[in-house]
């Protein structure tokens, strides 16, 4: 049966539990990851927790235990869980601590470590291409609490992921605070141009994705020129193709944004050929 990881011990779905008065609970106070586990595997598991380590140093939380003893944790997850391709939902909160929201007076941060099967999106969507539609929800404004962190605090995502879902679609493309196409609620995007892949900065106030990163590695091996450069929706809507890229949602197609048709409103050949690559990087 499946068993969750909590400050190092084990414990099956019905007992893992934390304190209601988590900090991570009362105030989304904490930050986590979302890796995918491929052929056992879990795929750029050292990025992903650098960029753990680099979301709790920003947030003034001491992760309790070594890189090197969370990569064992880690490991030993997907061992006990015994899950040849699947998911894992590391979080680590600020801890239990008086009400109010004074975080030093939290003693124990919790980590927890959940390993978990994924279906994120159904299969057609990947062959046929989703739709998306802009949300008025944007970003976090960088100098509030920056969308570089990925932190527990996720209404602002949700908030956009409302939007999306009521508009009939699975995903919101979300704009910066200058008005320029950051990303969507759960995922990194991508346009192609007339043979040119462009992307958001990191500085466009977005997650610097794990997958984006990839992607990019992948484009540079495919001999496919590269601009990471600041996108408004008129880019999107004359983009040529477009495409999304997460954990989660790995490399998906966008067909339809704002009721326009993205090209002639099937995936197209970079997008084809980007995915095929991450495919066979993945060994998937
Ligand atoms: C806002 C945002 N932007 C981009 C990404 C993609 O980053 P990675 O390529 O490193 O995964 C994310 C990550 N988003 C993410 C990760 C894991 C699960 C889920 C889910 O929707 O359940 C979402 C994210 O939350």
């Amino acid at each position: 049966s499946q068993q969750i990881y909590i400050n190092g011990e084990y414990f099956g779905r019905d007992d893992a539990k934390v304190s209601v008065f988590d900090h991570g609970l009362l105030y989304g106070d904490g930050v986590f990851e979302g890796m995918r586990i491929y052929g056992g595997k879990v795929f750029r598991l050292r990025e992903h927790l650098k960029r753990l380590w680099d979301s709790a140093q920003a947030i003034a939380l001491t992760i309790p235990i070594s890189m090197d003893q969370m990569i064992l944790d880690v490991n030993a997850t997907v061992a006990k869980n015994d899950l040849e391709n699947g998911y894992i939902r590391l979080v680590v909160t600020r801890g239990a601590g008086p009400l109010g929201l004074d975080p030093f007076r939290c003693s124990h941060p919790q980590i927890i470590i959940i390993a978990d099967t994924i279906k994120l999106y159904p299969e057609e969507f990947y062959q046929d291409g989703l739709e998306l539609v802009t949300a008025s929800t944007i970003r976090n404004h960088p100098a509030a609490l920056s969308p570089r962190i990925k932190s527990l605090n996720y209404l602002n995502n949700i908030m956009a992921k409302i939007e999306g879902l009521k508009a009939g679609c699975v995903e919101a493309l979300m704009l910066n605070h200058k008005g320029e196409v950051a990303e969507c609620t759960g995922d990194n995007l991508f346009l192609v141009r007339d043979g040119v892949l462009i992307t958001p900065p990191v500085d466009a106030g977005i997650l610097e994705g794990i997958t984006r990163d990839v992607v990019l590695e992948l484009a540079a091996q495919e001999k496919i020129e590269v601009r990471e450069i600041a996108i408004t929706r008129y880019d999107v809507y004359v983009a040529d193709e477009c495409f999304l890229t997460g954990s989660a949602a790995e490399v998906i197609p966008a067909v339809k944004i704002d009721d326009r048709t993205i090209g002639d409103g099937t995936p197209g050949p970079i997008t084809r050929k980007l995915t095929a690559a991450f495919r066979k990087l993945v060994g998937q």
